[in-house]
Parts: structure tokens; C-alpha cells; sequence
């Protein structure tokens, strides 16, 4: 088989190469970028196969990063989701004591899911972003780094030579990010697994009272649950949002197209993104009347009413 290229959000060891060891091993594979859009934008350009980005974790919420660059730029499919325990270190060049520590480089997400604990145990310290938590890492080994101690996985203080200096720095240790791996717009369908996710993008009616009741409707009529969404600005005038939906079904599901017919003939822009398994593979409950054999069934006692069935 042909060696399949990942771009992802590096340099080595940042959480999304830990999410990205799950479905490829071979670092070989593995094409560091600087960041989320420089990985995506790789993928668009046929330099990589698949990149993986993070696209939301359970503090923060949304990777505006991730889902600003999916919908403002050619299409794209996500095939798979990977979740990935965040657990950090403070990492820091031998003999650094805890409490000479003032300034904490680290990427934007790792400080926000830190922030109490790092005040409760270090009081007032400032964060010098990062581009990533191990982008912190290697500049504090490098010694070019504007910080006292880099916040990232225990995996990077280790291949950075770095010392820990603090572990378990979490607000909350159950923390996870969930990332996706992304293809082309013509890479085959994932089959259809016991629990499946689709990823869309709608734009509704300008000035419409209701409109965004109205496109809810589409998913909660058909009993689609959803995991996900995001409100984000189009970007060519104020008060113009877009949405960013995460639902559970799959597109061969008939209740995730007939959601798709209506979101189609009632909002002026849907965008598919893809369906694939889910990453914890709970079954999806369905509700009474929504199973494909329902709409088969229904579909069949319409036609039966028309004059030349
Ligand atoms: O910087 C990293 O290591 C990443 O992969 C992005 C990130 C940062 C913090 C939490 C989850 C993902």
C-alpha cells in the first residue's frame, strides 16, 4: 500500500501527534505544520493525504482555528475522530525551582485548561503564547525560550530533555480534546458503523425572525441529536454568523438526508463535511419513527396514493 502522508499540528509530540499515533504509528508518515490551517492547507494542496487537527475539547469548547479554516476554504472531509486525555506537565531545564517560575509559555488552548491551577499553585504568572504546547517545549530545550517553563504533555518534556518540575497540572484531570483526521472533498464515504457522526456547515436566511429555530427543526423533527455547535461569524459584514454542526447519524442514515433535503431547501448555504465513526461507539438510541425502514415504509404508502402506483 502506498505510504499515506499526515500533516498535523507539530512539532513532534504535541497532543495532536498523540491523537494522530492512534490510527498511524510510523512517524515516518508524520509532516509536522505550524498550524492548524498550514496542516489543513496541505491536504488542499495534495502535499499530504490527511492531516489531523484538534477540533474541540471539553473545557474550552470549539477549535475556532479548525472550524474557521474547514469552512472558509475548498471542501474538505473529516473520516475519522480521535479523543485524547489532556494531561500536562510544567516542564522546565534542570535545576528550575517551582517558584521562580513567572512566565509560562504554552498554546492558548493548554493555558486555558490550566489557568486555575496554575494561579492556586504559582499565583500571578503570565503566558507567552505558543504555537503549540511542544512548540513551548523544544524553544525552552533550544534555550531561545522567552519563559521560565513550558506547559505541555509529559511526552514532549521527555523528548525535549526537559525536567518535569510539576505533574498533574490540570483544572480538570478528566479533560479531553477531541481531533479529526481530514481528506480531500473526494476521498470514499467511512461506512456506516453502529454510531456515526456528521459534520456540517449552514448559513441561514438573513433577517429572518425564527430562522435559527427553523433550522433546528430540520434535526429535531427527524430525532437527530446533536453533539455540536458553534456560532461563527461569515466574515464580510457584522451580525452575519454561520453555523458549525456536529450531529449523530450518518448520510446513508434516511433521517440524516431527509435533515439534509430540508436544511437544503431552507437555508442558503449547507456545506458536508462528512460522516464517520464515532470515536466511543455508544449506540445511537433512535427515536420511534425515524429508523430507515420508517421512512421506506412512508415512502412507500405515498407513492401507493398516487394515481399510477
Ligand atoms: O499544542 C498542542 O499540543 C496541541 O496539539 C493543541 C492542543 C493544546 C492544548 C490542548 C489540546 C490540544
Amino acid at each position: 500500500m502506498a505510504i499515506m502522508r499526515f500533516s498535523y499540528l507539530g512539532p513532534r509530540g504535541t497532543f495532536t501527534q498523540m491523537a494522530l499515533m492512534q490510527i498511524s504509528e510510523d512517524e515516518s508518515e508524520h509532516v509536522p505544520a505550524i498550524d492548524v490551517p498550514a496542516a489543513l492547507r496541505m491536504v488542499r494542496r495534495g502535499e499530504t493525504d490527511f492531516a489531523v487537527v484538534p477540533i474541540e475539547n471539553s473545557v474550552e469548547g470549539g477549535v475556532n482555528a479548525t472550524i474557521d479554516s474547514l469552512s472558509n476554504g475548498t471542501a474538505l472531509r473529516i473520516v475519522a475522530e480521535m479523543l485524547v486525555p489532556i494531561t500536562f506537565v510544567l516542564a522546565a531545564p534542570a535545576g528550575t525551582r517551582l517558584e521562580n517560575v513567572k512566565r509560562v509559555g504554552t498554546h492558548p488552548h493548554g493555558w486555558a485548561q490550566c489557568q486555575n491551577w496554575i494561579s492556586e499553585n504559582l499565583g500571578d504568572v503570565a503566558h507567552v503564547p505558543a504555537t503549540s504546547t511542544a512548540a513551548a517545549a523544544a524553544a525552552m530545550a533550544e534555550g531561545n525560550a522567552n519563559f521560565d517553563a513550558a506547559l505541555c504533555n509529559p511526552l514532549s518534556a521527555e523528548q525535549y530533555g526537559l525536567t518535569v518540575i510539576a505533574e498533574g497540572v490540570a483544572d480538570n484531570p478528566d479533560a479531553v480534546t477531541r481531533f479529526i483526521c481530514v481528506g480531500p472533498e473526494n476521498i470514499p464515504l467511512p461506512e456506516r458503523t453502529i454510531s456515526d457522526k456528521t459534520t456540517l456547515q449552514v448559513q441561514l436566511p438573513s433577517d429572518e425572525a425564527g430562522a435559527l429555530l427553523a433550522m433546528l427543526e430540520q434535526f429535531a423533527t427527524r430525532g437527530v441529536n446533536l453533539s455540536r455547535i458553534e456560532s461563527r461569524p461569515v466574515g464580510d459584514s457584522l451580525g452575519r454568523y454561520q453555523f458549525s454542526i456536529d450531529c449523530e447519524g450518518h448520510v446513508e442514515d434516511e433521517r440524516i438526508q431527509a435533515v439534509l433535503i430540508g436544511l437544503h431547501r431552507t437555508c442558503p448555504l449547507v456545506r458536508f463535511f462528512g460522516s464517520y465513526p464515532s470515536a466511543t461507539q455508544v449506540p445511537i438510541t433512535l427515536r420511534p419513527g425515524t429508523a430507515d425502514q420508517d421512512f421506506a415504509a412512508a415512502r412507500t404508502w405515498v407513492a401507493s396514493l398516487l394515481p399510477n402506483s
